[in-house]
């Protein structure tokens, strides 16, 4: 067994119920309601920001030039790709630049990019693609898994979304993430893959909370925002 294997196995009740969200089956046959489609666009851009600087680190702590190399493209296709996708989605729901910039992040979102930050910032390599797997991957799966649904595609405002996330290029970079991790597990300790197996759960529930947070349009409590 691979050590992504190890990984998914562990997970695999967390990714399930991320499969079975509203939100994300909403996506998929076209029945969620666009407001919460807003909050989490807004949301998630604020979330791609910190996500990206990941893909930097990564690249500081890569020990090869093209390691160092495939972050610094991934960095790239974050910015520039997939948050094209975002901005694309902005004009299409009426989301001023003005109301993107200003907008707070909600406590899950915080929670989950500081946490990953943090991850990043502080601990080794394998560390970092630890927290970040969970992201890639499940994204690229619920894509390819929706993409399946007679429709999906074709819908006049998750189509696009499904399409991103279904794609060959996003699928290319999500398995060089997977093999990375398989590489650089091994040799490590029993304590090591522990800790390595605990971030990777973590961020695969905080991919839980942010589905919830969106769908539930979670913001600030009015008196304290
Ligand atoms: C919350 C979240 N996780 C993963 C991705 C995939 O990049 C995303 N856009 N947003």
């Amino acid at each position: 067994m691979t050590f992504c294997e190890e990984l998914y196995a562990k997970a695999k009740h967390i990714w399930i119920a991320n499969h079975k969200h509203p939100f994300v089956q909403g996506i998929g046959h076209g029945t969620l309601p666009k407001e919460s489609f807003r909050h989490y666009m807004i949301q998630d851009y604020l979330y791609l920001i910190d996500y990206a600087k990941l893909f930097a680190l990564g690249s500081v702590k890569a020990t090869d030039v093209e390691t160092m190399g495939k972050f610094g493209e991934i960095l790239h296709s974050t910015l520039n790709v997939e948050m094209d996708l975002h901005r694309q989605y902005a004009k299409k729901f009426a989301i001023s630049e003005e109301e993107l910039e200003n907008a707070q992040p909600a406590s899950s979102t915080i929670a989950y990019t500081h946490y990953m930050l943090q991850v990043a910032q502080n601990g080794t390599l394998a560390e970092l693609v630890a927290a970040l797997l969970p992201c890639m991957w499940s994204y690229n799966e619920i894509g390819r898994e929706l993409a399946k649904i007679p429709g999906a595609l074709e819908h006049e405002f998750y189509g696009e979304w499904v399409e991103m996330y279904s794609s060959k290029e996003f699928g290319e970079l999500s398995n060089w993430l997977k093999d990375l991790m398989n590489k650089l597990a091994i040799g490590k300790s029993e304590e090591e893959r522990k800790k390595l197996e605990e971030i990777f759960l973590n961020t695969s529930r905080f991919e839980f909370l942010f589905w919830d947070m969106a769908y539930h349009g979670e913001t600030w409590p009015e008196d304290i925002r």
